[in-house]
């Protein structure tokens, strides 16, 4: 589960400053390690657009062995065969999505340690910690936590593979490995770049010297 982490891509069309397809191709040959597909919120695609772009996205994953993961969509996550599904808090209850979808990667948000220490009793492969940093990204974001959070969720013994979330940047993403996470997450650092291949490439290496 831990090499899938590092750089893990989310974005769905309505995130992106270029075309998706192109986005995730560009941002998979800089190194990302892992994506979600988040097709959410104002300007996202309905219906069968939103299916027929997540295949699209599938088939560039499963091209390059990059895990391909569906937020919130269990339906979706099903229908496309799924490496993976991401939960939050709000979703369905982990229990249920545990049960429905054994076998592959599951991911779950949280936002205090509390919700870490409980995420720890399900058997589920990852936590996503955020939003770390302000994110504009998110409208219905919580309070920043900042880094130390991680840390302050490792002291409480909690040893679930972490990906930090929210306003990731190549200027404070080494922050998010040193208090300990295995990997981060992010949309905007590689959707709204004009560069999305330099973007990740600039990121992956930050990661290496972090
Ligand atoms: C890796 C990762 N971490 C957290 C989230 C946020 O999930 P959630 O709180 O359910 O919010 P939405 O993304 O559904 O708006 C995530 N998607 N991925
Ligand atoms: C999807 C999401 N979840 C968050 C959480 O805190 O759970 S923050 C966030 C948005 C991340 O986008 P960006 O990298 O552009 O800030
Ligand atoms: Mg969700």
């Amino acid at each position: 589960m831990k090499q899938i982490l590092p750089l893990y891509f989310i974005m769905g069309s309505q995130d992106c400053k270029l075309d998706p397809a192109f986005t995730l191709t560009e941002a998979i040959k800089g190194g990302i390690t892992c994506f979600q597909f988040r097709e959410k919120g104002p300007g996202s695609l309905q219906g069968t657009e939103k299916v027929a772009l997540g295949r699209k996205l599938q088939r560039i994953c499963r091209e390059s062995n990059i895990p391909f993961i569906v937020n919130d969509d269990i339906e979706l996550a099903n229908t496309l065969q799924a490496d993976g599904i991401h939960v939050g808090q709000d979703d369905m209850p982990i229990e249920e999505v545990v049960h429905k979808f054994v076998g592959n990667i599951i991911g779950l948000s949280v936002h205090t340690v509390e919700e870490a220490k409980q995420a720890a009793t399900h058997n589920i492969d990852y936590i996503g910690v955020g939003p770390i940093f302000p994110t504009g990204t998110k409208k219905d974001a919580k309070k920043p936590v900042g880094a130390s959070h991680i840390h302050t969720i490792r002291d409480a013994g909690i040893s679930t593979p972490i990906v930090g979330i929210g306003g990731i940047t190549k200027q404070n993403a080494h922050h998010v490995i040193q208090a300990g996470a295995e990997g981060i997450s992010l949309i905007s650092a590689i959707s709204m770049s004009d560069y999305p291949q330099l973007a990740a490439k600039q990121l992956k290496a930050i990661l290496t010297l972090a």
